[in-house]
């Protein structure tokens, strides 16, 4: 996908000449599903992806969907913004509710994987193949950020994809490399009104507080755009060393015989890093409610390590897997489920 000029004023609204750059990758999906919470990153994304059809012939249906997770009493005023405004600019919009239990802690991460299960449920009841939300270069700053404060590997510190997958459906974020700023311009020149979520500037969440760092750390020269560049250079990186993790899985194969697992043997022979990169595939085949945390990989290699120099025999267990060496290979399978009385 095309990158926005960054020569451009920061506070320039977005060009439909730079929109169409923006959404080229767009134009031969038969539809697409726009993620708007009402705030200005969404409300801007709406218009500006609602100006660029109308100036083509052929192109995607385009569905606004606004999910009200309901937890905020403005939430459900907000979505009938929305489909205002979605109506005044020809586009369809649904608005779906959040109704699962609502847990007691780590409420936002459990709003967002809600909110993507229904916005995936909405896309492919439209017959999309896509979704499309608005996360801006602030987004992926504050995400590098807040990886950095939980010591995440080079996976995570490559930021957000601008494409990947959620649920079935790609996951698009076509503004991953614009400043909120030029959104907020482009929303003011057109005289668009838009929500502003308190939660936002909330300092109960760590999200806020990293925040209003934000500032501090841009007058040190660490700006969003040098966040994203980080970004772009850590995920250049870590695509290299998912190369280097298939020659690895292709070599184990060839070399290691058939047969389930790998030869523990020649997986010792690795780098760490690929060791940890292919457990975690391995897992990754198996585990359906959450890919395991690197550090857990990390502390089931040390732990495997540490086994063979002692000659005992390995076998751990994590997330609902086992992991162990029978017989030379290492082995990656579904835990036997636990007997009830
Ligand atoms: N209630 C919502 N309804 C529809 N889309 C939403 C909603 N909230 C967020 N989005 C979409 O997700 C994008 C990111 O929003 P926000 O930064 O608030 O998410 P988050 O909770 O921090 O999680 P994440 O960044 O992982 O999606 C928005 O620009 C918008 O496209």
């Amino acid at each position: 996908m095309s990158r926005v000029d960054r020569n451009v004023s920061a506070a320039e609204p977005i060009s439909a000449q730079e929109a169409r750059q923006l959404f080229a990758g767009w134009k031969n999906l038969p539809a697409l599903v726009l993620a708007v919470s009402g705030g200005p990153d969404s409300v801007a994304l709406l218009w500006l992806a609602a100006r660029w059809r109308r100036s083509l012939k052929k192109g995607p249906d385009l569905l606004a969907v606004t999910v009200d997770h309901g937890l905020r009493a403005a939430a459900a005023h907000e979505a009938r913004e929305v489909k205002r405004l979605a109506s005044a600019l020809g586009i369809a919009h649904r608005t779906l509710t959040w109704r699962g239990t609502k847990p007691k802690t780590g409420v936002p991460e459990a709003a967002r994987e809600a909110r993507y299960e229904l916005l995936a449920r909405a896309a492919r009841s439209a017959s999309a193949v896509a979704i499309a939300t608005a996360h801006t270069q602030d987004d992926q700053a504050e995400t590098i950020l807040m990886r950095l404060t939980r010591g995440s590997g080079l996976t995570g510190l490559a930021g957000m994809a601008a494409q990947s997958e959620r649920h079935g459906v790609a996951l698009l974020r076509p503004l991953l490399d614009v400043p909120k700023a030029r959104l907020v311009a482009t929303l003011n020149r057109a005289k668009i009104a838009y929500a502003n979520d308190p939660t936002n500037h909330d300092p109960a969440y760590t999200r806020s507080r990293l925040r209003a760092m934000m500032p501090v750390l841009a007058s040190e020269g660490a700006d969003a755009h040098t966040f994203a560049r980080l970004a772009m250079r850590l995920s250049r990186a870590d695509a290299a060393l998912e190369r280097m993790t298939d020659g690895a899985e292709r070599y184990l194969r060839l070399r290691g015989g058939g047969g389930e697992g790998f030869d523990a043997a020649l997986f010792a022979t690795l780098t760490e890093e690929i060791q940890v990169r292919l457990l975690r595939r391995a897992l990754a085949a198996h585990v359906s409610v959450h890919a395991p945390e690197l550090g857990q990989i990390e502390a089931l290699l040390r732990g495997m390590a540490e086994a063979e120099r002692e000659g005992r025999r390995f076998k751990r267990s994590l997330g609902g897997m086992t992991v162990g060496v029978e017989k030379g290979r290492l082995v990656v399978r579904a835990a036997p489920p636990r007997r009830t009385r």
